[in-house]
């Protein structure tokens, strides 16, 4: 039995789009109803034919739905949800893609009193967004993390699992908190540092932007991929996840701070077993088999 058959998704960009994608092949009885504040998207959403029906407001988008799937930047959440909240059917479940979980469903919580809301968070992406750059294959083999509320009820759970299992995902449940330290880590992090190194790269005044740009071949082109994620998305993660994220960046402040003096006095070791541990994560990464969906995704779409 499908877990949903009215599915409405709000925010039609890159995770919104590939939902509806992935919904359309694994679940093409289930009936997608779209909504996007943004003109422009709803029109694009109608061309590409990404939904069966288009609303032009939010309210209108939920009012049959029995799943309700949040794909806006983290800081439109509970906008977005007190805008559909009068129309809301009462069996309905609330769920998000946010990057961030513990302020999400705080809000959502806020604008949606009553109502059964499971977030959940597929750890999968790109740099790129708007509707044109989604695609049905994003979520096969990557993680979605279920981060239901305390006391949340079991069953809708298991239907919110079973809708990213049938999307390709693999499922794992956390608490919200936790949720966010771990990916403080392994997601906020690399992008706050490749925005600095982007940044600082392209300010150095001894080095001309042709120069930055004519090098990039290796190690930095890496760091410009990331760097080039969206502004509006990453803007509201730092803002929502902030006392985790400034944990982390402490941690790795005092971390670089090390690595400085390894240089300067030469402590070759020091830098060569710090290398070596950091050689047998990214091998137990590969292992593992998380990587292969995004890494053919880059081969393929990378200009
Ligand atoms: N990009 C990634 O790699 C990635 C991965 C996993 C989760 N996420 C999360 O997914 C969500 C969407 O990210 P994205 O990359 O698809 O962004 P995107 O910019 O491609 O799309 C966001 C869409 O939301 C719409 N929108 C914004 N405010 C709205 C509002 N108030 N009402 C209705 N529509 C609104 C925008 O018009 C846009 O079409 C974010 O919460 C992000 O944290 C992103
Ligand atoms: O590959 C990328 O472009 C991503 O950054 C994807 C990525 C990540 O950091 O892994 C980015 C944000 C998300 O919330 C989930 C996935």
């Amino acid at each position: 039995m499908l877990p949903f058959v009215r599915i409405t998704i709000i925010g039609l960009g890159l995770i919104g789009s590939s939902v509806a994608r992935a919904v359309r092949k694994a679940m093409p009885t289930a009936r997608i109803t779209a909504y996007d504040a943004d003109p422009a998207v709803r029109e694009t959403v109608r061309a590409l034919d990404l939904a069966d029906d288009v609303a032009d407001t939010a309210g209108a988008s939920v009012i049959d739905a029995d799943f309700v799937i949040l794909c806006v930047p983290v800081g439109a959440m509970g906008a977005v949800a007190a805008d559909f909240a009068d129309d809301l059917p009462e069996d309905a479940i609330v769920s998000d893609v946010g990057s961030c979980k513990a302020a999400v469903l705080a809000a959502l919580t806020e604008a949606l009193p009553g109502a059964t809301i499971i977030p959940a968070h597929p750890v999968a992406g790109t740099e790129r967004s708007g509707p044109e750059a989604g695609f049905a294959t994003l979520f096969q083999k990557r993680w979605c993390i279920v981060t239901p509320p305390e006391g949340a009820d079991a069953l809708a759970v298991e239907r919110v699992a079973e809708f990213w299992r049938r999307l390709g995902a693999d499922v794992e449940l956390m608490a919200p908190e936790h949720h966010d330290r771990v990916l403080a880590v392994t997601s906020h992090l690399p992008h706050l540092i490749a925005y600095t190194i982007v940044g600082t790269a392209s300010d150095l005044e001894e080095v001309t932007q042709s120069e930055v740009i004519k090098y990039s071949a290796g190690g930095f082109r890496d760091f410009t991929r990331i760097a080039a994620s969206d502004p509006t998305m990453w803007r509201d993660v730092f803002l929502t996840n902030r006392e985790a994220v400034l944990e982390m960046l402490q941690r790795f402040s005092e971390d670089l701070s090390q690595l400085q003096r390894a240089i300067r006095w030469g402590k070759g070791d020091e830098l060569f077993d710090l290398f070596s541990r950091t050689r047998a994560i990214r091998r137990s990464i590969i292992d593992q088999g998380q990587d292969d969906a995004r890494e053919d995704f880059g081969r393929s779409h990378q200009p």
